[in-house]
């Protein structure tokens, strides 16, 4: 089937943020599909801050599928692209503007090629979940173009494909991603828990404690960790599904001793599982262990339960109007 003709241009922009995971994903059960060892919870920032915007366009005159990163013309051949591109074309719909005199047929999509410019407004690649953001934000907005009607649960498990935890940044607020049970990842998505104004006098405050890259990528360390760290399996099968239900309720409730409590468990927990990984990685520094002491001293000295956490090289405070919480970052910025 030929593709229509013409020199017409459609074009689509969205914009999606980056999250925070407080119950951790750290593991797949399969690498491809990118299916998960256990359900995951984040919070999603606010887009003002660490957000990917990305223009998808679309014209009978492109002759292949091309991207553009911040600028830079970046490869689509990896197969986290195309696996997103693949889905989102099998669910394109027919779409018509009389008007521009477009008309695009189901099947027509299949030849269309598409240019992508995505700008992040925070550091790509350095440990900021920058993937989160971008592959949300690729599948949600090729899915305006292209007319696809899915809902956002099942646009979650495209963007899934693309990095795991981009799934979660379909939806604002507190999200869950159910691991799934399915061998072809059908049910691994995300589901909204509540929405982003469920719990305002939340803030989240990123410190930046290293302004180095991370050593080890998300990707290869937790395929080491699924290879060679019997903790991970503990943690997968005997603590998280609990952790998940008690995290669930706390959220629901706004009860934030108990939420700050599950995340910081939750983080030590991922970075005892790091530790027990075989080469061992290690995402904190001096700095971050000088921190943990000052806040728990300062808990300890305010006499009331506030809890705190801290992850990897960087920080994230979270701050509500009676408590204050270190959350876990990767962020590395200049
Ligand atoms: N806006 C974007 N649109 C599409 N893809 C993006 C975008 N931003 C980043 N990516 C993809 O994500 C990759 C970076 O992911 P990587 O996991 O290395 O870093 P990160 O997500 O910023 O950090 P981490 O996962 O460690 O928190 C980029 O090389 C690119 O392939
Ligand atoms: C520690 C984490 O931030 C790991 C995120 O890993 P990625 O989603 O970046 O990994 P891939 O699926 O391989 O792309 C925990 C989390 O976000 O849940």
């Amino acid at each position: 089937m030929a593709a229509p003709e013409g020199q017409w241009v459609l074009m689509a922009t969205g914009r999606s943020p980056t999250n925070i995971a407080v119950i951790k994903y750290w593991g797949k059960r399969d690498e491809a599909l990118i299916l998960p060892v256990n359900d995951s919870i984040s919070v999603t920032l606010d887009p003002d801050h660490l957000s990917a915007t990305t223009t998808v366009a679309v014209s009978p005159s492109f002759p292949s599928d091309r991207m553009w990163l911040n600028g830079k013309e970046i490869s689509l051949s990896g197969g986290r692209f195309q696996s997103c591109l693949r889905e989102i074309r099998k669910r394109a719909c027919e779409f018509e503007d009389e008007k521009k005199g477009i008309k695009i047929k189901k099947e027509d999509w299949e030849n269309l090629h598409v240019h992508i410019a995505s700008y992040n407004n925070f550091p790509t690649a350095a440990g900021l979940a920058s993937s989160a953001a971008g592959f949300a934000c690729l599948v949600f907005t090729l899915g305006k173009l292209m007319n696809v009607k899915e809902d956002y649960g099942e646009l979650s498990s495209i963007a899934r494909q693309g990095s795991g935890s981009a799934c979660r940044s379909l939806f604002g607020g507190f999200v869950k991603w159910c691991m799934g049970k399915k061998d072809d990842g059908s049910d691994s998505l995300a589901v909204q828990l509540a929405d982003e104004t469920h719990w305002n006098d939340l803030v989240i405050i990123i410190a930046v404690v290293s302004s180095k890259q991370k050593e080890t990528s998300s990707t290869s360390g937790m395929r080491d960790s699924v290879v060679t760290s019997p903790l991970l399996q503990y943690r997968a099968q005997t603590v998280v599904p609990s952790r998940v239900l008690k995290m669930e309720e706390a959220i629901k409730n706004r009860d934030f001793d108990s939420f700050a409590k599950l995340t910081c468990a939750d983080s030590n927990q991922f970075h005892a599982v790091c530790l027990d990984t075989s080469p061992p990685i290690f995402y904190m520094n001096d700095t971050s262990h000088r921190i943990i002491s000052l806040v728990e001293k300062w808990n300890h000295s305010q006499g009331t339960p506030q809890v705190f956490f801290l992850l990897f090289l960087n920080i994230c405070c979270l701050l509500s109007s009676q408590y204050l919480c270190v959350l876990p970052g990767f962020a590395i910025l200049p």
